[in-house]
């Protein structure tokens, strides 16, 4: 049995693993991304050249086995508690994670969805699909009732492991230049508007990157205890070309800093939980590529993957949802994200009409209504970064 709810709902009795997916092999490629552009604008020369990236991998994306990696762990550490797994894109699908939970008498899950910032894409998007999930099973019973975890970008165990990652990275540098390693920390890009619209106040987005970022700075600072330089970048840009997305992107940077006579950068990869597709062509092969052609050297630093301490704060946000009493641990000085997303929280950028989403507020179950503009509110933080 879980820990009792705050709300007096009744107790957490199950987990749901809620990953993005990717294609298993060569014929999955096109359908796996048709799921994902559905509706979203992405130019169809976009999508053949990501496609190319997959077939590069042999048509099988390495996310599921990371997935299933994570699931393994989760279900060690949580046991007896039991844990689900399903994917918003591919095989294994969400709506038979969640018709198998209503079979087995699951009444109310937390959801963990490894996304390490909240933003539409990787927060509201998710719970929009557990909302249509919910929908399309059969009127055969109640549930389950679904709470989500928050977003885990200032908790140490996701920072402490990252913290680790990166001084292995500098280490890796030549020797000769690893005292002025740049340090550059990339997540995936997203539309502007979508930055300027992420979290309950808009901003949270690069916020959240610039505030992990800065506290990774402190806890691997060079000779002397002198704080490396650094700064933020941005990977993976999509969409048609006229609609704005967050920069500087990940290669354009590392060309500047290497045009400004930086020797040596460390990419870290704070936006990612494991080495899937994007790290794997967009930094590994393309970010390093222009390193190597710019003549600065530079390394990848590892992303946390299953690693323990990581899979142990899953347990832990699980038990601060049945103990309001139990500290919210965070690191990076922000304070921990709202547990419940707040009404409108991470809005669309993309649409006219709310979805219904799930695992938040009820007014968010509704779905109905025009979304909040905050475009013009809190829009510092969302751009370059200062020079
Ligand atoms: C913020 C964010 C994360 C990080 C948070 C998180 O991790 O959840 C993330 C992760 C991922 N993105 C992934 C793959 C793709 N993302 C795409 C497209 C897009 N991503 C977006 C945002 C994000 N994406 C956006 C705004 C688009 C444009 C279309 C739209 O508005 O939705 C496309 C379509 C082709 C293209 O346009 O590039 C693909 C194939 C994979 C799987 C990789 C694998 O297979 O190993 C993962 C983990
Ligand atoms: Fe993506």
């Amino acid at each position: 049995m879980g820990p009792a709810s705050p709300s007096g709902n009744g107790a957490i009795d199950a987990l749901l693993l809620l990953t993005f997916g990717g294609p298993d092999g060569p014929d999955d490629v096109l359908p796996f991304l048709r799921n994902v552009t559905r509706g979203r604008g992405v130019p169809e020369a976009r999508i053949a050249q990501v496609a190319e990236h997959y077939h590069r991998l042999g048509g099988r994306s390495p996310i599921n086995d990371q997935s299933r990696e994570l699931l393994a762990a989760l279900r060690a550490e949580l046991a007896p508690l039991p844990v689900y797994w399903g994917n918003r894109n591919w095989e294994p699908y969400l709506g038979a994670a969640l018709a198998e939970m209503r079979a087995d008498g699951v009444r109310r899950a937390a959801v963990f969805v490894p996304s390490v910032f909240a933003t539409y894409s990787a927060c509201r998007q998710y719970r929009e699909n557990l909302a249509a999930g919910l929908a399309a099973l059969p009127a055969d019973g109640p549930g389950p009732e679904l709470v989500k975890l928050r977003v885990f970008f200032d908790h140490p165990g996701f920072v402490e492991p990252m913290v680790e990652r990166v001084a292995a990275g500098i280490e890796r540098l030549p020797a000769a230049v690893r005292d002025e390693a740049h340090l550059l920390f990339v997540a995936h890009s997203v539309p502007r508007r979508q930055a300027v619209e992420s979290g309950p106040d808009g901003g949270a987005y690069p916020a959240q990157l610039a505030a992990v970022s800065r506290a990774i700075v402190a806890a691997v600072a060079g000779p002397g205890g002198r704080e490396r330089p650094w700064d933020v970048a941005y990977c993976s840009r999509s969409g048609p070309p006229t609609v704005p997305w967050l920069e500087p992107d990940v290669g354009d940077r590392i060309e500047q800093l290497a045009a400004a006579g930086a020797r040596a950068v460390v990419i870290v990869p704070v936006g990612f939980v494991s080495d899937h597709m994007e790290v794997i062509q967009d930094l590994d092969r393309d970010a390093l590529a222009r390193a190597e052609k710019a003549g600065i050297s530079a390394v990848r630093a590892g992303t946390v993957g299953a690693e323990p301490r990581f899979v142990r704060m899953v347990a832990e946000l699980l038990a601060e949802r049945g103990d309001p009493d139990r500290p919210r641990r965070s690191w990076a000085g922000l304070g921990p994200f709202p547990e419940v997303c707040p009404t409108d929280c991470c809005s669309a950028p993309t649409v006219e009409d709310r979805a219904p989403a799930a695992a938040g507020t009820p007014a968010d179950a509704r779905g109905r209504g025009r979304l909040l503009a905050r475009a013009g509110a809190p829009a510092a933080g969302v751009g370059p970064p200062p020079a």
